[in-house]
Parts: structure tokens; C-alpha cells; sequence
């Protein structure tokens, strides 16, 4: 993939915090939160400071081996429920869908959010604040380091 979008320590927190917004204003007493990992722990950690939610399970489901895609593998199951009625489904982001509709069948109850979402996997998720093109790659905060960046002109060092 060619396109690259950047994300931030502080824009992820921003975004983070507009999704709870978002649920707040849903009204809803939720059970808990369950993560999808890695990708939706730090999101879902920051989700549960916000909204007060203290139980936090997990669901480790791996789709992809850097950005190759395969078929998504459950490393290790949620315990908290058995189908997510009242609880918070949380990752950082929707691509293809193809992790989105393996944990729905899952836990067909949750209600499913993400921070980012491409276009062919919005329909899976119930709530998301960002949208991203699809033939871009996201990169998270986590996966970066504070790097020399070159000038954009290439007369800029002479
Ligand atoms: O919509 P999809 O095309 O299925 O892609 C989205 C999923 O891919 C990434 O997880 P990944 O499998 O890379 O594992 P990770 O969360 O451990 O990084 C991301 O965190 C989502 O869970
Ligand atoms: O870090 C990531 N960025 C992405 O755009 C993406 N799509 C699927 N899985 C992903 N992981
Ligand atoms: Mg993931």
C-alpha cells in the first residue's frame, strides 16, 4: 500500500475521546469492554478511564502478518460474556472487515466500535469516528519512533 496516515499519540487520544462521546451519548449502562488485540487495548484502555468502566476483557484475534492478510485466528477467547449482550466490542480499526465479521459471529450482542475505518469495512462496525481511504496503510502511534525527517526540498541542506 502507497498511502501512509499517520497517527499520533495526541490525535489518537483526541479520536479516542470523541468515540466516547459518541457512547456517552448513547445512554447505555454497559457491562464492560473487551478489547480486540493488540490493536484495540490502548483504544479500549482509554475508553474505560472515560466512561468509568473498570471490567476490561479481551478477545486476541490475529488477521494479519504485517500487511499480509490471512484468515482470522482466535489466540485466545473472552471469558466476561458469551455473546456480548451489554458490552463494549473495541479495536482500533475496521479495514477489509474480515475481523470485524469473524468476532461478530462471535459476539453477535456487543456493540462494536473503532477509532479508524476504511470504506469496505465501515458496514461491520456499529460506531467509528474517522474514516480513511482504503488502499492507505494506518499506522499507529505504537508502531512509530520520533525519526530526522528530510526537507522537502532536495536543495534544502546545500
Ligand atoms: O478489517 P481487517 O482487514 O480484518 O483488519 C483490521 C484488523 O487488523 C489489525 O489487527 P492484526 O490482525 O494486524 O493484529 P494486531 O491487532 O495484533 O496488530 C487491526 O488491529 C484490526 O484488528
Ligand atoms: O496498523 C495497521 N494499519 C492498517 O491500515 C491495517 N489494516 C489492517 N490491519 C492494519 N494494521
Ligand atoms: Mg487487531
Amino acid at each position: 500500500m502507497n498511502n501512509k496516515y499517520m497517527v499520533s499519540w495526541d490525535q489518537l487520544h483526541r479520536d479516542c475521546r470523541s468515540l466516547c462521546r459518541h457512547l456517552i451519548n448513547l445512554e447505555h449502562e454497559w457491562q464492560g469492554i473487551i478489547a480486540i488485540t493488540r490493536g484495540g487495548m490502548i483504544p479500549a484502555g482509554i475508553i474505560a478511564r472515560e466512561l468509568g468502566i473498570r471490567i476490561v476483557d479481551t478477545i486476541s484475534v490475529r488477521t494479519y502478518s504485517h500487511q499480509t492478510i490471512s484468515e482470522p485466528q482466535v489466540l485466545n477467547d473472552v471469558t466476561a460474556t458469551q455473546n456480548g449482550a451489554g458490552y463494549l466490542l473495541i479495536d482500533d480499526l475496521v479495514d477489509t472487515g474480515k475481523t470485524a465479521q469473524f468476532v461478530r459471529e462471535r459476539l453477535p450482542q456487543a456493540y462494536f466500535a473503532t477509532v479508524y475505518a476504511k470504506p469496505e469495512g465501515k458496514p461491520l462496525v456499529d460506531a467509528f469516528i474517522t474514516e480513511v481511504p482504503q488502499d492507505t496503510w494506518i499506522f499507529f502511534p505504537w508502531d512509530l519512533d520520533l525519526d530526522y525527517a528530510k526537507p522537502i526540498s532536495k536543495h534544502a541542506d546545500e
